[in-house]
């Protein structure tokens, strides 16, 4: 049996057992072994093209957003509008077949832009181009999952499931869970608060499922047998998604507003340039980037348009000066910092001072 049968074959047991106390290691022991299965699924498998399969498109600018969705919801239409780079827009399915990039400039940034062909129900299997293009969002720092405003809204879950299915997790951090295999000693268990959603017996028969013996594992939260799993396999990718649904010109005043209070949500019109200032705005916001603003002694702080550095958000000084130049360190003496991180501006402060939105800062240093 191919391990795509053996998938199915679980998925059904797992929709036929009902779900109570009596079966609830049974499901864990079901879940364990899909997740198992589903990783071999991402193994390269030696065959051409598995490895590298992605498009090779090179990583450049300050952060990467791949465009995620079905055929046709206006992928390319936001590329080409939000973009000087122009990508084919069509009426018909899959008229991009390529990974696009284009560049977006907020605030001194370059984000680069992917726009990407249409997955379509199975990607995660193979289907289609689904592999590739999978391939490059977990190569991103933020997912945007585009949806028709006017189609169904399975879509979303659709395409969450796609990405779930190949060890993409939106909008959740790691576990917090301490998992460490040891060559001896048995399964060492403990939590820092109590558990209910996973306990000492599941997490052994999970472990056994994949021939784990020993090791020592702490819960430091009251994570799912599912979250447990993903902490063992360590080989998933957690990353932020923003949901937008294009094409809000084809549906009622009501059903946008629906759509707009959904988390993580935008709603947009491409083709009628409506919203999409705000979209870039949240995108910004979601790739958790700050921009700081850096000033010599005695002269006025650069505020030109790519003057900025462009830093994730809880950067310290010691980063802002490894990203100047990489012998600022050892020379620094202090830094003056204007703006919300400090008490009063300028204030002085050391190394690990974080750094917040359009701070500006003068780094003083030993000749
Ligand atoms: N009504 C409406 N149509 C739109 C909007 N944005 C894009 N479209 C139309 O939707 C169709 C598909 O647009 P594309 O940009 O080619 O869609 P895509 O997601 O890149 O499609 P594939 O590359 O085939 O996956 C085109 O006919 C666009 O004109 C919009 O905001 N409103
Ligand atoms: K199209
Ligand atoms: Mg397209």
């Amino acid at each position: 049996m191919g391990i795509l049968e053996k998938i199915a074959e679980i998925e059904r047991e797992v929709a036929r057992t009902q779900k109570n106390k009596a079966t609830e290691y049974h499901l864990g022991l079901l879940k364990a072994k899909l997740a198992k299965y589903r990783s071999q699924l991402l193994e390269p498998t030696g065959k051409a093209g598995a490895k590298g399969e992605g498009f090779d498109v090179m990583k450049s600018g300050d952060a990467r957003v791949a465009l995620i969705g079905f055929p046709s919801v206006g992928k390319s239409t936001l590329l080409s509008t939000l973009t000087e780079t122009e990508s084919e827009c069509a009426s018909y399915e899959f008229t991009t077949l390529t990974c696009i990039p284009g560049v977006i400039q907020h605030k001194g940034a370059n984000i680069q832009l992917l726009d990407l062909p249409g997955i379509i129900e199975g990607a995660a299997q193979g289907k289609g181009r689904g592999r590739q293009v999978i391939a490059v969002a977990r190569t991103a720092d933020l997912v945007i999952i585009m949806c028709d405003a006017s189609k169904s809204h399975s879509q979303r879950e659709l395409l969450e499931k796609e990405l779930e299915t190949v060890g993409i997790r939106l909008n959740q951090t790691k576990p917090n869970i301490y998992f460490k295999p040891k060559k001896a000693g048995g399964l060492s268990f403990n939590s820092t608060l109590p558990l209910t959603k996973c306990n000492e017996k599941m997490v052994q028969m999970i472990l056994h499922e994949y021939k784990i013996f020993n090791c020592e594992v702490l819960f430091r939260e009251d994570a799912t047998p599912d979250q447990f799993i993903d902490v063992i396999l360590d080989n998933r990718k957690y990353l932020p998604c923003l949901y937008v649904y294009n094409k809000i010109d084809q549906i009622s005043i009501e059903e946008v507003d629906k759509l707009a209070r959904e988390p993580h949500t935008v709603v947009v019109s491409c083709n009628m340039k409506l919203n999409l200032d705000y979209l870039v705005d949240k995108v910004w916001e979601h790739l958790d980037l700050i921009r700081i603003f850096t000033k010599r002694r005695g002269a006025r702080p650069d505020f030109g348009e790519g003057e900025a550095l462009i830093m994730r958000n809880g950067s310290t000084v010691e980063h802002v000066c490894h990203s100047v130049h990489r012998t600022m360190v050892e020379k620094f003496k202090y830094a003056l910092v204007w703006g919300t991180s400090v008490k009063f501006s300028p204030q002085r402060v050391g190394l690990q001072h974080k750094m917040e939105q359009d701070d500006v800062i003068c780094i003083v240093s030993n000749l």
